[in-house]
């Protein structure tokens, strides 16, 4: 497999967690904390085979089956049998793989705790290993909340465990983290002065919001007729947006495909496999593309919006200069942006440096650019991509317990509320200032009276 020492994770990590203990490793992106994992456990495996011997939790699916996939390469000689359970799957058939005592298994803890919910069919009381990939995106409130699922799931967890976390941004969440890894927990933290790889060269543009789409096309022009072998990652803030960038991209003849939470489950899995085997050398992606995953041929990861967080930035340029390689970031920053790209670079304690472009290239595309841009809007507009985002937020609702006709009553009771409100000081301002005009008008009749009666 091309590995003949291990990284510094993996030998600062294994001997611990051989050891029987629980481990905390927090190393830089690309660095080979998968393989610091799956190694021991597939030693503990050979030692004493039964299933099911260790669960994985993971914030994503792509992420899921990237991890299942290395058990499967590393366990082979010892036939590892792994169960990927994740959402957009069909449910039944994970539920029978569940029931059949697989070695390892690899889960999203939403569908997880569905399974935990709604049948019996398997046991998980006497796995021998939780380990949590990305720890600190399970454990931390985001927009997608895993707490609830988590509870479910530790609940029918065996007290007597290993518990394995790791991530390249653990130390915000290390004291939540303490509270699940409680046998004799190991820390361990790659020890260096930046929190991203050195083999990385990170830039930035700064551009007015009108100008971005141009640098953009601009940048992407240059990589693909000066590299033949190159892919692309371009981070986007939103889903929308990551379907109107790429049918621009199209538009402009770039081999793109798309990844992000609005799109079927297997559309998803079948883009991310045509990019990682180079038919599309253009990924666009939202921040469900930022963790874990691995794939050698990036060279370049463009942020088209700047993160709002230190940590988002990390991990989305972390996938690129992976494993030893060289790699560059560009983040696009408008003026509003400025105090985003200094908190980064302070936590990250890395300047970042301009990239230089010939302003008046950019600005020769510009009109074509903004143009396409509005066509793409206008194209999507008409497709139900708004409909479908109204109904992935009604599931949403559903999978938090919550009504969706209830919820929506609230909100147009809110909105009723608002606009009374906003009526009220209408009417409060609009009365002030006819009270205001009338006394200016006796002024004005008074002081016309005055000079009358003094002319006279
Ligand atoms: N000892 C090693 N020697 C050489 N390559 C290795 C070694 N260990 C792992 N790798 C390779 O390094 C790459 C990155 O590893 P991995 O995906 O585990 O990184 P990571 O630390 O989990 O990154 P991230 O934080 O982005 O999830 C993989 O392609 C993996 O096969």
């Amino acid at each position: 497999m091309g590995i003949n020492k291990p990284t510094p994770v993996q030998e600062h990590c294994m001997p611990p967690i051989l050891d029987g203990r629980d481990c905390m490793g927090c190393a830089k992106t690309g660095s080979g904390k998968t393989a610091a994992f799956v190694l021991p456990v597939v030693q503990k495996l050979s030692e004493d085979p039964y299933g099911i011997f260790c669960l994985v939790l993971t914030p994503t699916r792509e992420l899921a089956y990237q991890i299942a996939e290395q058990f499967r390469v590393f366990g082979k000689p010892l036939g590892l049998k792994d169960c990927i359970v994740v959402g957009g799957m069909d449910m039944v058939s994970q539920a029978l793989e569940l029931s059949k005592q697989p070695h390892v298994v690899v889960a999203t803890p939403g569908r997880l705790a569905d399974h935990i919910r709604s049948s019996n069919t398997f046991s998980m009381s006497r796995i021998q290993f939780l380990i949590m990939d990305e720890a600190d995106r399970l454990l931390e409130q985001g927009c997608t909340d895993f707490t609830k699922d988590l509870e479910t799931i530790l609940a029918i967890l065996p007290a007597k465990r290993q518990t394995l976390l790791f991530s390249a941004t653990l130390t915000d969440t290390l004291h939540d983290l303490k509270s699940i890894a409680m046998n004799r927990p190991f820390f361990w933290e790659s020890k260096s002065d930046t929190r991203t790889v050195e083999e990385l060269d990170q830039r930035y543009i700064l551009t007015p919001e009108k100008v971005k789409d141009a640098y953009l096309v601009h940048l992407i022009q240059k990589f693909t007729d000066e590299h033949d072998d190159w892919s692309i990652i371009v981070f986007v803030n939103t889903c929308k947006d990551c379907q109107i960038l790429t049918m621009m991209m199209r538009e402009f003849n770039f081999p793109t495909i798309s990844l992000h939470s609005m799109m079927k489950q297997k559309q998803r899995f079948a883009n991310l496999a045509m990019f990682k085997a180079s038919v599309f050398k253009l990924l666009i992606a939202t921040d469900v593309a930022s963790r874990g995953l691995d794939i050698p041929t990036v060279q370049v990861v463009i942020n088209h919006n700047t993160p709002g967080l230190p940590k988002i930035y990390i991990h989305r340029v972390g996938r690129t200069a992976r494993a030893g390689r060289n790699g560059v970031s560009i983040t696009l920053v408008t003026q509003y942006d400025i105090h985003l790209v200094q908190s980064i670079e302070a936590e990250n304690k890395t300047k970042l440096k301009e990239y230089p472009v010939v302003e008046k290239d950019v600005l020769k595309i510009l009109t074509q650019v903004n143009v396409t841009r509005r066509q793409c809007e206008i194209k999507l507009e008409s497709t139900d991509f708004d409909e479908k985002k109204e109904t992935n937020k009604r599931k949403q609702l559903i999978l938090e317990g919550k009504d969706p006709d209830l919820e929506a009553k609230r909100k147009a009771e809110l909105e009723k509320i608002r606009s009374q409100k906003k009526k009220f000081k209408q009417n409060i301002h609009e009365t002030i200032e006819k009270q205001k005009r009338g006394q200016l008008k006796k002024k004005i009749m008074k002081r016309k009276q005055k000079t009358g009666q003094t002319s006279a």
